[in-house]
């Protein structure tokens, strides 16, 4: 564990129903005229308009872009710029999820620093500028995305999902009203959870992690497995929609402070080839992966079982981590979550990409901070082995 760490979070963070209503004023404190970033289902539920009501009353003019989808590429950033230049605007405002999200960094950080999104990836170009003030509107419970200094961007050009991280990407303001997630489809809800809870696994089994990301970690984890299943079962449950996203957010803050690992670096790769909505994609990899991670975690994947099963206090640690890996192959099994085969890719293709999947991976750099650091050879044999993952077999949990 590191023993000096920088924590980074947005300036302002308003979390809790009627959140939403904020934004009118925190935009009017940035500027006169914003550009929302979102899509055609935020606009068919009434979120753009609610959102546009909200800022006439605090007399901020705005124009939106609704073309994002799933998976953001870097067209999407190119056009929502050229809006947002266009239109001669000052503050952003995304809405939607993470993919909204995301878009919306980029924009903020290219409309003052210039160039090309990639530019920024690794830290090649830093961004010296600051960005054009990002208020974020999550509406799903999942990436956290409004917390991190991350923007994950496919590069159209060679089908790469790129990690980009530097501060720049943080947005101001994050406002989190759960009343937005409780549109979310069953699947979505499913996906975008399990991408909080990997968030949560990976911040705190990571080589970075961090006391200050820690005790977010925890929290995170513990309202993420007990309101995950409620909140898939019965979306209107408020209860569980306003704990999964206090989660997700608090995920999003320890992930964005300590780092993801293997499931993350594993998972974009299947995310850009073949379009696997990204919680599902870490859902297809993570048992499996905690189960190569296990030895070299023991004590915080035993942290994570005793969550999922109270009477597993008097349990050995190593027995606690086997709980924690059984129940998260449940969890998937009970969220309906297909493995890669069940998603309908086909074999040959996947077993041909396993080795630029496993490159992508390592380049990411995500892999590394897992607890076992994986070769190639390893990451390629774990893609293998997932390919026809049984959520249902406890046999392989040893
Ligand atoms: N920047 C980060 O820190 C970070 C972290 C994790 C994931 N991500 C990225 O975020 C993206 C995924 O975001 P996501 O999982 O939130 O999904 P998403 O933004 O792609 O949305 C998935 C679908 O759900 C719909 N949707 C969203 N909210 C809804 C609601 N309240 N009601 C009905 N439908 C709703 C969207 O319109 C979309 O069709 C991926 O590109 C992933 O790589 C980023
Ligand atoms: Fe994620």
């Amino acid at each position: 564990m590191k023993n000096f760490a920088t924590f980074r979070s947005p300036q302002t963070i308003n979390y809790g129903q009627k959140a939403f209503k904020t934004v009118g004023k925190e935009a009017s404190l940035r500027g006169k005229k914003a550009l929302i970033i979102s899509d055609n289902v935020m606009n068919d539920l009434g979120y753009v308009s609610e959102c546009r009501d909200y800022l006439v009353r605090a007399d901020v003019e705005s124009v939106a872009y609704l073309g994002v989808k799933s998976e953001p590429t870097d067209e999407y950033v190119a056009q929502g710029l050229e809006k947002f230049q266009k239109e001669k605007c000052d503050v952003i405002i995304s809405l939607g999820g993470g993919s909204c999200i995301d878009t919306a960094k980029a924009i903020a950080v290219l409309g003052t620093n210039g160039g090309y999104i990639g530019d920024y990836m690794g830290e090649k170009k830093i961004a010296a500028r600051k960005p054009i003030a990002h208020i974020a509107i999550p509406t799903t419970a999942g990436t956290g995305s409004e917390a991190t200094d991350a923007t994950i961007i496919t590069n159209t050009s060679n089908d790469v999902k790129m990690m980009i991280k530097q501060p720049a990407f943080m947005p101001e303001v994050a406002i989190v009203d759960p009343a937005l997630s409780a549109s979310s489809p069953k699947s979505v809800t499913a996906a975008t959870g399990v991408d909080a809870l990997s968030h949560a696994i990976e911040a705190y089994i990571s080589r970075r992690a961090h006391p200050m990301a820690d005790r977010l970690a925890l929290s995170a984890m513990e309202l993420i497995v007990h309101n995950l299943k409620p909140a898939y079962e019965d979306g209107k449950n408020m209860n569980a929609r306003e704990a999964m996203s206090l989660g997700a957010l608090q995920a999003g803050m320890a992930f964005s402070n300590s780092s993801v690992c293997l499931v993350h670096g594993m998972s974009r790769p299947i995310g850009a080839l073949f379009h696997v909505p990204h919680g599902f994609s870490n859902a297809m990899l993570l048992p499996a992966v905690l189960e190569f991670s296990k030895e070299a975690c023991i004590e915080r994947l035993a942290d994570l079982g005793r969550f999922f099963e109270s009477e597993t206090t008097n349990l050995s640690d190593t027995e606690a981590a086997n709980v924690a890996v059984i129940a998260v192959k449940k969890l998937c099994l009970d969220l309906n979550i297909p493995n890669l085969k069940g998603w309908g890719i086909d074999k040959d293709l996947f077993v041909n990409v396993t080795s630029k999947m496993a490159t992508d991976a390592l380049a990411s750099g995500s892999p590394q901070n897992n607890p076992r650091v994986p070769t190639q050879k390893e990451i390629e044999e774990l893609y293998q082995g997932c390919y026809d993952y049984q959520f249902s077999d406890e046999s392989k949990v040893r």
